[in-house]
């Protein structure tokens, strides 16, 4: 009997505050024991108070990436992040399009940095979104990838059903799943999971207080990309990434790393004492 890890292929931007991008995605699918490959799409000059600048490699070298990975590989699932481009959407849309896609539609960093523009925006929905297994857009990034105003006042719920309309409704596979998640740091978190034709379906867990969140939206979809490589089923696949999410915004919830939002935490609770 094999004794491989699935392959998880993060293919996303640094961080070079390593909170959030391929830090953080490297590391939680690490955690849920699969092999972590990466290609890397952008490069943000970035720490715990914002982004200062952003670099996408040239496309060649990111189709070279994905090349060497496929060429050598056999990938469980995807999990793709900041994309940075409308060409790098397209690409990834192109050569991956045939894998399970977990694609975390990054737009906009905690901070409130642009991590994808307009034409970004158009790419993901007319190229990766209606290919995709799963979408796990916050609600901000809902209403964006709807072309709605984001203070429009849907609830999220609603968001997650019209974007598996928007998305699936050409498609003859039905379209992917839509997670649209809840933040918020009193009572209780409520992630919405739709499916096209089917009323969303509320996954809820209780909300932590805390300023370590940098890098959550990233720990989640890599989390649910590594649960569905091993096979498990989406609903389920979805709690169990919350609660290791939730788990690991505990585990950071004291730390005073920055001056800005401060990481979640990458590893486990307990170190080896020298
Ligand atoms: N304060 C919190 N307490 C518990 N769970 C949380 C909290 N904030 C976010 N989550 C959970 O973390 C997961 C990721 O959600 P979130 O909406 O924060 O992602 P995001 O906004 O895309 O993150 P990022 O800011 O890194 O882009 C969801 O399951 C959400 O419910
Ligand atoms: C590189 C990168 N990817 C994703 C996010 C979203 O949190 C971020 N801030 N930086």
């Amino acid at each position: 009997m094999s004794t491989d890890p699935p392959v998880v292929l993060a293919v996303a931007g640094t961080d070079s505050g390593g909170a959030a991008g391929l830090a953080a995605d490297l590391a939680t699918i690490a955690a849920h024991r699969a092999h972590g490959a990466c290609v890397v799409t952008a490069i943000t000059a970035q720490d715990t108070t914002g982004v200062h600048a952003v670099h996408v490699p040239p496309l060649d070298m990111i189709d070279e990436q994905i090349a060497a990975v496929l060429d050598d590989l056999t990938v469980a699932s995807v999990k793709t992040g900041m994309l940075g481009s409308p060409e790098v959407v397209r690409l990834v849309a192109e050569r991956l399009g045939h894998l399970r896609l977990v694609v975390d539609p990054v737009l906009i960093a905690t901070s409130g940095a642009v991590l994808g523009d307009e034409s970004v925006r158009a790419a993901y929905v007319d190229h990766l979104l209606p290919i995709a297994t799963v979408v796990t857009p916050n609600v901000e990034e809902a209403a964006a990838l709807l072309g709605v105003d984001g203070a429009c006042g849907f609830p999220p719920e609603e968001l997650a059903a019209r974007l598996a309309a928007q998305c699936g409704g050409a498609g003859s596979a039905g379209g992917p799943a839509v997670v649209v998640t809840g933040g918020g740091t009193t009572g209780t978190c409520t992630d919405w999971l739709a499916l096209l034709g089917q009323t969303p379906v509320a996954l809820s867990h209780p909300a932590l207080a805390t300023e370590n969140d940098h890098g959550t939206g990233c720990t989640y979809s890599a989390a649910l990309a590594s649960l569905l490589a091993q096979g498990i089923e989406l609903e389920t696949a979805c709690r169990c990434a919350a609660a290791y999410t939730s788990q690991q915004l505990a585990l950071s919830r004291r730390w005073e790393l920055g001056r800005g939002r401060g990481p979640i935490a990458h590893v486990a609770a307990s170190h080896p004492s020298h």
